[in-house]
C-alpha cells in the first residue's frame, strides 16, 4: 500500500497535469490495440475447434479455406501487436521526458543538488535521474498494459471455457459433487497455487534488486571519479590502491549477483516447470470428457487454448514477478529521492536583500551543530571591499557559503545588496566544452567575441582569444593559476553586484594577483566584494579587514 502511495506521488506530476493528456490518449490507443489482440485471439480459438473437427473429416477444400482464414487473422494480429508496441514506446518516451525535466528541475531548485550532498542522502542522484526514471516509465507502462490485456483475456476466455466445461459430476470417497464450469475452477486453482509458490520463492528479490542498483551505481560513480582525477592518481602512482578500491566495489556487485542468481535459480526451477506443465494440464483435465466422447477433438483443442489463455492470463503475476520486483525497487529509490528533494526545498535558504551587505548576530555551524563562527556582525557599503582573515579551518569558506545561500546550518540574519551575486572558489569549476561558453558561465548568453577577447586580455589570457570556439577539457589543459585567471574573467563578464572571493587568487604570484584584483575594481566599481585571502600583497586593496579569531573558546569577528 505504501509502495502504491509512493508510486502515485511519482506519477502524479505527469498524469495529473496538462502535459499528461497526450499520455492519456496514447494509453487509450494502447488499450484499444490490446482489445484488438484479445479479439483476434478469441477468433483464432473458435477457428481451432472448426479446424480440428474438419481435420477429422478429411475435407481438403474446407481445410484450405480455414488456412486462408488463419493467415488473414495472423496478418491482423501482427499489425495490431506492432502498433501496440510502437504506441507503448511513444508513451514511455513522453513520460520519461517529463520525469527527467521534473527531477532535474527539483534537483537544481534551491541548490538541492549541493545540499543533498551535505546531508549524505540519498546515494547516487545521477543514477536515480538517469536509470531509475527510465525504469519507472518503462516498467510501469509495460506492466500496466500487460495487466490490462491479461485481464481482458480472462474476461473473454472464461466465458468460452465455462461453456466448454458444461456440468460435470465428480465422485470422491462416496460423495458426489456436481460442478458448473469445472475447467474454469481448475484453471483458477492451478494458478493460485503457482502464484503463492512464486511469491514465497521470490520475495527476497525486491531487496536484492534494490541493492543491485545501489552497488552498480557506486561502482560506476567510482570509475568516473578515477577518470576525473586521473592526473592526481598518476602523480601519486596510486594504481594499486585504486585497483583495490574498485575490486572491493566489484566484490559487492558480485556478492549481490550471486544472491540474486541463487534466488532466481530457485524461482526458475518452479516457474520454468510450471509454464511447461501448463501446456499439457488442460488436455489432462479435459481427457475424461474426451474419452467419454462428450467432446470432439476440435473441442479438446479449443479447451486447450481457452484453458491456456485463462491460466496464462491469471499467471500474469508469476511471469511478471521479476519485473515487479525490479519495479518496486525502482519506485522505492525514486520515492526516497523525491522525498529528499521535498525536504531540501522546505529548508531552502531565503536571502534577504537590502541597501548594503550586513550580518546580524550570525552563527555559522557545522552540520553536526558545532558552532564554527559566533555572533558575527559585519557590514560593507555598496562598492566597498571587505577582507575576512583568520587561521585555517576557522570557517571562513563556510561563512562565504552561508552568505551565498548554500549552507543551511546557521542562525541569525544577513542581507545582501540587490542584484546579482557570484562566488569564486579556490578551485574554479570549468566544465568541458567550448571556451566561449566556459567563459560566459554561469550566464546562458555568450557575449560577443570582442567582449570575450577583452576580458581574456584583462586577465592575461589573450593567447586563448583565437580559440574561443575550441572544445577542450579546460580543467586539464589550463594550469591552476590560469584557471583562476579565467574565473576572474567570468566575474568581469557576469558583472555581479556582490562578489565573494574565497582564496580566488592564491595560485597566482602576489604581484599578478594584486594587478588582477585592481582591474576587477576598475571594471566593477559598484560591486561589493567580500573576500578571504592569505596573500599579504593584496590586503591593501581592501578598505577594511576583519580578523576572525578565537574568543573565550568561540570565534568572533574582531575588526582590525
Ligand atoms: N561539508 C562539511 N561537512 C562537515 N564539516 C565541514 C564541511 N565543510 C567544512 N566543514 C568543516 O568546517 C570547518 C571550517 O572549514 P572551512 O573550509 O570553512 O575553513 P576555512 O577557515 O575556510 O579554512 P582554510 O583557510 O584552510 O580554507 C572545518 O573544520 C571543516 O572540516
Amino acid at each position: 500500500m505504501r509502495l502504491l502511495r509512493v508510486f502515485l506521488a511519482l506519477a502524479r506530476p505527469f498524469w495529473w497535469s496538462r502535459a499528461g493528456w497526450p499520455g492519456w490518449l496514447l494509453l487509450a490507443a494502447v488499450f484499444a490495440m490490446g482489445m484488438g489482440i484479445v479479439q483476434v485471439n478469441v477468433h483464432i480459438n473458435a477457428w481451432s475447434k472448426t479446424f480440428y473437427d474438419t481435420l477429422a473429416t478429411f475435407d481438403g477444400a474446407a481445410l484450405l479455406d480455414l488456412m486462408g482464414e488463419y493467415a488473414l487473422a495472423i496478418v491482423v494480429l501482427i499489425l495490431v501487436v506492432v502498433s501496440k508496441d510502437w504506441l507503448t514506446k511513444a508513451l514511455i518516451l513522453r513520460w520519461r521526458q517529463h520525469l527527467n525535466d521534473h527531477l532535474l528541475e527539483a534537483w537544481f531548485a534551491d541548490r538541492s543538488y549541493y545540499r543533498l550532498g551535505l546531508e549524505g542522502e540519498p546515494d547516487h542522484p545521477d543514477q536515480r535521474i538517469a536509470e531509475d526514471a527510465r525504469l519507472l516509465a518503462e516498467s510501469s507502462v509495460g506492466l500496466l498494459v500487460s495487466f490490462f490485456i491479461n485481464t481482458l483475456q480472462i474476461g473473454a476466455f472464461v466465458g468460452v471455457l465455462w461453456g466448454l466445461s458444461g456440468t460435470q459430476t465428480f465422485s470422491l470417497g462416496g460423495y458426489s459433487l456436481t460442478l458448473d464450469g469445472y475447467l474454469v475452477w481448475a484453471a483458477v486453482l492451478y494458478t493460485l497455487i503457482g502464484t503463492l509458490l512464486t511469491h514465497w520463492l521470490g520475495r527476497p528479490l525486491h531487496g536484492l534488486n534494490y541493492e543491485r542498483q545501489r552497488h552498480e551505481a557506486a561502482f560506476r560513480a567510482d570509475l568516473l571519479r578515477k577518470r576525473d582525477h586521473a592526473e592526481q592518481i598518476a602523480l601519486y602512482a596510486g594504481e594499486a590502491a585504486e585497483r583495490q578500491g574498485l575490486g572491493e566495489r566489484f566484490a559487492a556487485i558480485a556478492g549481490n549477483w550471486r544472491a540474486l542468481m541463487h534466488r532466481e535459480f530457485n524461482l526458475g526451477l518452479f516457474t520454468v516447470g510450471y509454464s511447461r506443465f501448463s501446456n499439457i494440464v488442460p488436455v489432462f483435465v479435459a481427457l475424461p470428457a474426451f474419452l467419454a466422447k462428450t467432446i470432439t477433438l476440435g473441442g479438446l483443442m479449443q479447451i486447450r487454448t481457452a484453458f491456456g489463455a485463462v491460466q496464462g492470463s491469471l499467471s500474469w503475476f508469476i511471469s511478471a514477478y521479476r519485473e515487479l520486483a525490479a519495479w518496486s525497487a525502482t519506485v522505492e529509490r525514486l520515492g526516497q529521492f523525491q522525498q529528499a528533494l521535498e525536504r531540501s526545498h522546505r529548508t531552502r535558504v531565503e536571502i534577504r536583500r537590502g541597501e548594503i551587505f550586513a550580518t546580524c548576530a550570525l552563527d555559522v555551524l557545522k552540520p553536526s551543530g558545532e558552532v564554527l563562527l559566533h555572533r558575527l556582525n559585519l557590514h560593507a557599503a555598496p562598492g566597498e571591499w571587505l577582507l575576512l582573515a583568520g587561521a585555517s579551518g576557522l570557517g571562513k569558506s563556510t561563512l562565504l557559503r552561508t552568505l551565498g545561500g548554500l549552507w543551511p546550518y546557521y542562525s541569525g540574519d544577513w542581507q545582501l545588496p540587490a542584484g546579482r551575486c557570484l562566488l569564486l572558489p579556490q578551485r574554479p569549476y570549468l566544465a568541458g566544452g567550448r571556451l566561449d561558453r566556459v567563459l560566459a558561465y554561469p550566464g546562458l548568453e555568450v557575449p560577443d567575441e570582442a567582449t570575450l577577447r577583452v576580458a581574456l586580455a584583462v586577465v592575461g589570457l589573450e593567447r586563448l582569444g583565437d580559440g574561443l570556439a575550441r572544445e577542450a577539457e579546460w580543467s586539464r589543459e589550463l594550469s591552476g593559476g590560469e584557471q583562476q585567471r579565467l574565473s576572474l574573467a567570468r566575474a568581469l563578464l557576469w558583472r555581479p553586484d556582490t562578489l565573494f572571493l574565497d582564496e580566488a587568487t592564491n595560485q597566482l604570484e602576489e604581484q599578478a594577483a594584486r594587478g588582477l584584483l585592481q582591474c576587477l575594481r576598475e571594471w566593477l566599481p559598484t560591486c561589493t566584494v567580500i573576500a578571504v585571502s592569505h596573500q599579504p600583497g593584496v590586503q591593501t586593496l581592501f578598505a577594511r579587514r576583519v580578523e576572525l579569531s578565537m574568543v573565550a573558546g568561540r570565534l568572533a569577528a574582531v575588526p582590525a
